[in-house]
């Protein structure tokens, strides 16, 4: 919030300054002002247009003598209003000229009231086109009288008669005339159709009213029950007619049931009057309320009015990086070794042969580190046999990082990948330059790698939802995480994304550092962006269940039902920022080195980890997390279950490749970036993308060095377990919200830590903390187990008392 807030206000100021002038056109001291003017202008008008068709005649003579004081005009505004009329009515479009002041009057009305003058743009020309041809149409009928149509009618009539002639004038007017009903009230045949039936309802309508001529109240009700009656068989005849026609029909009927209806009603007044010594008492019938009601959604005003919201406008003028602040490597491109490729085959087939399996077809696919060996093998060959060659065709290979895939799913074929003598890098270039990415309208892309086949790999963190990375020590797991940062950076502006680093070896992610104002998000008060400490760790994971709780709670008030919805109604400005509504940026939490947490806070973390891991996809927070040691102590089956996407970098043992992918395969792999990600129930083996530490300092200044918010993105307020002091007996060391909280326990009856926590907002531990401290001053009574603690105070007045007698 406060960081929205200062965007707005940052904005106001900025656009105040050089647009004084229309600032004032836009006051509404300013607006009143000319409203009334040109109100005050249309009556006068009229009143002298009025005037001028009784004294036009007399006032004629007048006209050229305006300075003359001698002589006075007829109209009721004087001179200058006969004047005014006979420039706007006689010289002008004769009566037709009403118009313009009724205009006039309606956009004066409109000004004082502070509604869009926009809405009656549509009017005015319509309201021209009118004039025109209203004036056209009384002179072609009644040249003779000049007043009518005035002297641009007269005018456009002669030249017309001349060239069309006066038949051609007639269907000039009459054409004109049906051009403009159908655009304007789109005339359409079926409308002109559905008027023929028009009079039979009518018709019924009079037999009956002549047939039920006893009591006159009684008509009424009866001719209206006819009529219904006649309703339903005129529908159940439409049954042959397209449903718009019966809609139409219906509407009709509506209408002449309704006109029918004040008939009736006028009868029954009638009677009445007519009958009215009956009863004398009068009946005071009030209205209904006509609410008033605007033709335009507001939303789509305040879009023509100020644009879209544009959540980058305060760094409007930040600049992506450049793909050229990245390195070319020397060893990128793939060689095709002949010679290796086809040692390899006669390797594979000779050992295969070895054990009497026989081989129908081979196909190979080099990678940028592995090349695959697709084989199809002879009819009646277990599959089950070659996988268990695995070890024996790594020793005929002489090669480590032999992975065998039987069947490759989709395929119907065994793959054998064996590593490259010779493999290429994958630089972070060649991926982020790539179509895929470049194109990509994913929410949050991330270019991991390449797969086998040299494709690049790009997925979006924002549907994974979160990332699991694990992998023995120095096998490219911080290159990892550089590259979904570096990818992150180089497709999303400061505004759309905010970073929680969390770096507890201190070392590798520092650099990041630069871009705190721009990318990073952070508590409140703290000086450091990337969190090293423990304890800071548990106060920000806490701090970021707080942000998602505010955020659910306002997709909640903006009925919709993710950060994607959300933000795209908040850019349509149908958000009030005033009622708490900001755009809100994605939060991507990065922890490198989760096992070192686990080991020293253990379920303080593990806990709002499982949280934010199962709650928050929805509202754009999402975690990587990235561990050297994938035992199921690290990687518990809470926290595996709510990360479906893991990524394995060469581990050391079958064991660890279960716990993270649930399959071997990752103890195989080359290390150096070789890496399996598993997508649920896909696993796919890529070559790492590689970002230099270089690279990643050439990024971070290049965005470091643009201009940045003031400070970093701040998280809600959490105020950790560290500050309390146990059972706070002294009154100075208490919460700010302790006073508050009492007065909710004692209003609410109900000493709970979960009650505070929902209305006050308050993370788990300090809500406890506070209850500690309501015990101490014996508000609630102790712990008792399952139950809820005993409120001691019954009454507000009683707890006043008590935190008086406390003070003296
Ligand atoms: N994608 C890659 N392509 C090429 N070489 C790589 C790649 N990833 C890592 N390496 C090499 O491996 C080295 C170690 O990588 P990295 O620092 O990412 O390991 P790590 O898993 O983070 O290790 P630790 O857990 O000890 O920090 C790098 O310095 C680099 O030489």
């Amino acid at each position: 919030m406060p960081k929205g807030k200062k965007t707005t206000s940052r904005t106001k100021k900025k656009v105040k300054k050089p647009l004084r002038i229309v600032s004032f056109f836009k006051s509404p001291q300013t607006h009143l002002v000319f409203g009334v003017l040109i109100f005050s202008v249309s009556i006068f008008l009229l009143i002298s247009f009025y005037s001028f068709l009784q004294h036009w005649k007399a006032d004629q003579s007048i006209l050229d003598r305006f300075s003359d004081r001698s002589v006075n005009a007829n109209n009721l505004l004087g001179k200058l209003g006969a004047n005014l009329s006979d420039f706007f009515v006689y010289d002008g479009f004769g009566i037709a000229t009403f118009i313009f002041p009724i205009l006039l009057f309606f956009t004066g009305l409109y000004i004082i009231l502070h509604i869009s003058v926009k809405q009656l743009y549509g009017t005015w020309f319509n309201s021209m086109i009118a004039m025109i041809w209203l004036s056209l149409g009384l002179a072609y009928l009644k040249p003779e009288y000049p007043l009518l149509g005035g002297k641009v009618g007269f005018e456009i009539n002669e030249f017309l008669q001349i060239y069309i002639g006066s038949i051609g004038v007639f269907l000039f007017l009459l054409i004109s005339l049906f051009v403009f009903l159908i655009t304007n009230f789109k005339v359409t045949p079926a409308k002109i159709k559905s008027l023929i039936p028009k009079s039979k309802p009518k018709v019924k309508k009079e037999v009956l009213l002549a047939d039920d001529v006893t009591e006159e109240g009684f008509i009424a009700e009866t001719t209206y029950d006819s009529l219904e009656a006649d309703i339903d068989l005129e529908l159940d005849s439409f049954e042959t007619i397209s449903p718009d026609e019966v809609e139409e029909e219906a509407v009709i009927l509506e209408t002449q049931v309704s006109g029918n209806e004040k008939e009736a009603s006028q009868k029954v007044d009638d009677s009445s009057i007519e009958s009215g010594s009956e009863e004398d008492i009068e009946i005071l019938v009030e209205g209904p309320v006509l609410e008033e009601h605007t033709a335009k959604n507001l939303a789509n005003t305040l879009i023509k009015d100020f644009g879209e919201f544009d959540p980058k406008l305060e760094l409007s003028k930040y600049k992506f990086p450049e793909l050229n602040l990245l390195k070319d490597y020397s060893n990128e491109n793939i060689h095709i070794n002949k010679q290796e490729l086809e040692n390899n085959k006669n390797r594979i087939v000779e050992t295969l042969n070895n054990y009497k399996i026989g081989i129908a077809s081979i196909k190979a696919t080099i990678g940028p580190t592995v090349t695959l060996y697709e084989i199809v093998p002879d009819a009646g060959v277990r599959i089950s046999k070659i996988k268990n060659l695995e070890d024996d065709i790594a020793l005929s290979l002489s090669a480590l990082g032999i992975r065998i895939i039987a069947p490759i799913p989709g395929r119907g074929t065994i793959g054998i990948e064996v590593p490259n003598k010779k493999p290429s890098i994958v630089s972070m270039k060649s991926v982020l330059s790539s179509q895929k990415f470049q194109n990509t309208t994913m929410d949050l892309p991330i270019a991991l790698g390449k797969t086998i086949s040299n494709e690049t790999f790009v997925v979006d963190l924002a549907k994974m939802p979160h990332l699991l990375m694990a992998g023995a020590t120095g096998q490219g797991k911080s290159v990892g995480l550089n590259a979904v940062l570096a990818s992150l950076l180089y497709k999303k502006h400061p505004a759309e994304v905010k970073f929680v680093l969390v770096d507890p070896k201190k070392v590798e992610l520092t650099l990041f550092n630069k871009i705190e104002r721009h990318y990073l998000a952070k508590l409140p008060d703290t000086e450091e962006a990337i969190i090293t400490d423990t304890t800071m760790v548990i106060n920000t994971l806490n701090s970021l269940c707080i942000e998602m709780d505010n955020r659910y709670d306002l997709l909640k008030n903006a009925y919709v039902r993710n950060i994607k919805e959300y933000n795209k109604k908040f850019i349509d400005r149908k958000l009030n920022p005033e009622n708490g509504h900001k755009f809100l940026p994605y939060i991507v939490l990065v922890i490198d080195e989760f096992a070192d947490l686990i080991m020293t806070a253990g379920k303080e973390i593990e806990a709002p980890i499982a949280r934010l891991a199962q709650l928050a996809r929805a509202i754009g927070i999402h975690l990587i997390v990235a561990t050297q040691r994938p035992s199921v102590n690290v990687i518990t089956g809470i926290i595996k279950a709510n990360f479906p996407v893991r990524v394995a970098f060469r581990v050391t043992s079958k064991i660890d490749s279960r716990t993270i992918l649930d399959s071997q395969g990752a103890d195989q792999l080359i290390g150096k970036g070789d890496m399996l990600i598993s997508t649920g129930n896909e696993l796919t083996r890529l070559q790492c993308a590689f970002i230099d530490t270089p690279e990643v300092e050439q990024l971070t200044d290049f965005i470091g060095s643009q201009r940045a918010y003031p400070t970093a993105f701040n998280l809600p307020e959490y105020v950790g377990e560290e500050t309390g002091t146990g059972l706070d007996i002294d009154i100075e060391s208490r919460d700010k919200l302790f006073e508050e909280a009492a007065q909710l326990v004692v209003i609410a009856q109900q000493g709970s830590a979960s009650l505070l926590q929902r209305k006050l907002k308050l993370g788990y531990n300090r809500a406890g903390r506070i209850i500690d401290q309501l015990e101490a001053a014996n508000i609630v009574g102790p712990f008792e187990g399952s139950k809820a603690r005993q409120v001691l105070i019954t009454d507000m007045a009683s707890l006043q008392q008590l935190l008086k007698d406390e003070q003296s």
